[in-house]
Parts: structure tokens; C-alpha cells; sequence
């Protein structure tokens, strides 16, 4: 984030995208779209975060593209955010720990996001295995889309739903001695408008990353991000997918694309 921005570029090959690039809706474009991401933006962004959904949706051999994506990414020197939304009982978050938090699995990411509606601590395994590892997560607290306020934003005896991410992220990262910002991040996003305040979610004592999609074509910009984090701004990964691909697949419109955003990013986020 210091090096290249406060940006994460989501690698999301939505149907319309590819047909926009002039590619196929198959595993070639799937392919050739990602891939060209990668290699237009490997090395100069701070993040690419492939949404895994769009390569599920071509099964198999998508998901082998996706192993592809993570290793050119690893390659380029790129961090990657593998956006998976995985959670379930912790015996079964195990196998998902394995599968893309562990050195040396096919689809090893540097970070996933987790959805902690089973409750935080079913998450355990993989807090533990991101954080043995020099990994990290990116546990859901206040999702970028309207519907998740109906889940997040309620009060149970333990405080707000979203208050409750807070706190679990802000534990986890309290053991977390030294380093400047610990393993475990919270989604939250830019679209959230005054949903931080009006819960009364003190971003900036959980100490770990921030990841903000909704920027871009879910119409946030630097006034939302200025607004949503307040003194928690130094935290702020601002993420970003249709909003920077809608300029391919020229490479150079893409940096040109990533440059604005990171622009946007870095003068709502400063100081
Ligand atoms: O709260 C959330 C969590 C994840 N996302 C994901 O980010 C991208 C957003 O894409 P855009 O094209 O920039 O809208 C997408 O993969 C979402 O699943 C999110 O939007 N909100």
C-alpha cells in the first residue's frame, strides 16, 4: 500500500467484460482476460483480487485458470486477495485453511475473505493458519451491497453484528506484537455511508487492514472514503474490479485506469 497506493484491483470476469475485451465467454477468455490482467498490472498495484465465482461458474477447468492467476500473481511480486467468502463449522474451515491458506496449495492466496455468520470464532482455523503463516483474512463486517444491513447492522446482547467483527478482528490482532498492521482485515465498504459512526465501530483500534470494495461502479469515490473511515484512513485498501477493467484489455489504458484510482484513493485517504 505504501509502494504502489492504497488500491486492490478485483480480477472479476463477468460475461459482459469478456465480450467487451473481445473475448469468448469460455475458459480461453476466462484465461486470456485474467491473465492479461495480471501481466498489465503485476508489480504495480498493491493487491489483485481475483473474485473466485467467475471462474467456478466455469467449473473445473476454471478453477485451474484461477490456479494460474494466484501463481502469475505470486510471480509478478503481486499480492493476492483470493475473494472466496468462504465460512462454515470449524471442522470443515480446516479444509478451507488447507486449501488456500497453506504453503505450497494449489490455490494459495495471500489473503481470503471469510464470512463470519457462523459465528467469529468458527473461523479459528483459518485465523490460525493466516496468521502462522504470514497470511492474512478479510473477515466480513459491513459488506459494500444495501442488503447486508439488515444482518450486520442488528443489536444482539453482545452489541452490533458488525461491532462484534470489530472487536473479534481487534483481539486477533492485539497478539499480533510489532507488526504494523496484524493478519487479520475486515471488509468494509465504501458505499457504508454513516453506518461506522451511527454503530459506533472504532475501525482504527482493530489494527489491521481495511478492505473497501464499492468503489467504482458501485458509485463510491474519494468523498465516501473520506467519510466511511475517518481516523481509520491509514488502514484503507480501496478495491476496485469493473471500475479499472472497463478500460481493457489495452494494457496501457488499464494502468492509466489504476492510476486514476489510485489517485482518487490516495487524496481521500491522506493525512
Ligand atoms: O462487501 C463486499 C465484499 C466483496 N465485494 C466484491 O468486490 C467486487 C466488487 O466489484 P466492482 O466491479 O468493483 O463492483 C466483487 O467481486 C464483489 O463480490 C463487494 O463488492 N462488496
Amino acid at each position: 500500500m505504501t509502494q504502489h497506493g492504497p488500491v486492490c484491483v478485483g480480477i472479476d470476469p463477468h460475461p459482459a467484460l469478456l465480450a467487451q475485451w473481445g473475448l469468448a465467454d469460455d475458459v480461453d477468455g476466462l484465461r486470456r482476460f485474467s491473465l492479461g490482467v495480471v501481466e498489465a498490472l503485476g508489480g504495480r498495484v498493491a493487491a489483485l483480487k481475483p473474485q473466485s465465482a467467475f471462474f467456478e461458474r466455469h467449473g473445473s477447468r476454471g478453477i485451474a485458470v484461477l490456479e494460474e492467476v494466484l501463481a502469475a500473481a505470486r510471480d509478478a511480486g503481486t499480492l493476492s486477495v483470493l475473494d472466496v467468502k468462504r465460512g462454515d463449522i470449524g471442522s470443515t474451515m480446516a479444509g478451507y485453511a488447507d486449501a488456500y491458506l497453506r504453503d505450497g496449495a494449489p490455490l494459495a492466496a495471500d489473503a481470503v475473505t471469510l464470512s463470519p455468520y457462523l459465528g467469529f470464532e468458527s473461523l479459528r482455523p483459518a485465523l490460525d493458519a493466516a496468521g502462522a503463516g504470514g497470511r492474512g483474512v478479510f473477515v466480513l463486517a459491513l459488506t459494500s451491497n444495501p442488503e447486508g444491513a439488515q444482518v450486520q447492522h442488528a443489536f444482539g446482547v453482545e452489541g452490533s453484528v458488525a461491532g462484534q467483527m470489530v472487536a473479534g478482528a481487534r483481539a486477533e490482532n492485539a497478539a499480533d506484537d510489532g507488526a504494523p498492521l496484524g493478519s487479520v482485515g475486515l471488509v468494509v465498504g465504501a458505499t457504508v455511508g454513516a453506518a461506522v459512526r451511527d454503530l459506533n465501530l472504532d475501525l482504527a483500534a482493530v489494527h489491521g487492514p481495511l478492505l473497501a470494495p464499492g468503489v467504482g461502479a458501485q458509485g463510491a469515490g474519494a468523498a465516501e472514503l473520506a467519510e466511511v473511515f475517518g481516523e481509520a484512513r491509514s488502514q484503507v485498501l480501496a478495491s476496485t474490479s469493473r471500475g479499472v477493467l472497463r478500460g481493457g484489455p489495452d494494457a496501457a489504458a488499464l494502468r492509466g485506469a489504476l492510476a486514476q484510482a489510485v489517485d482518487q484513493a490516495r487524496a481521500a485517504l491522506a493525512g
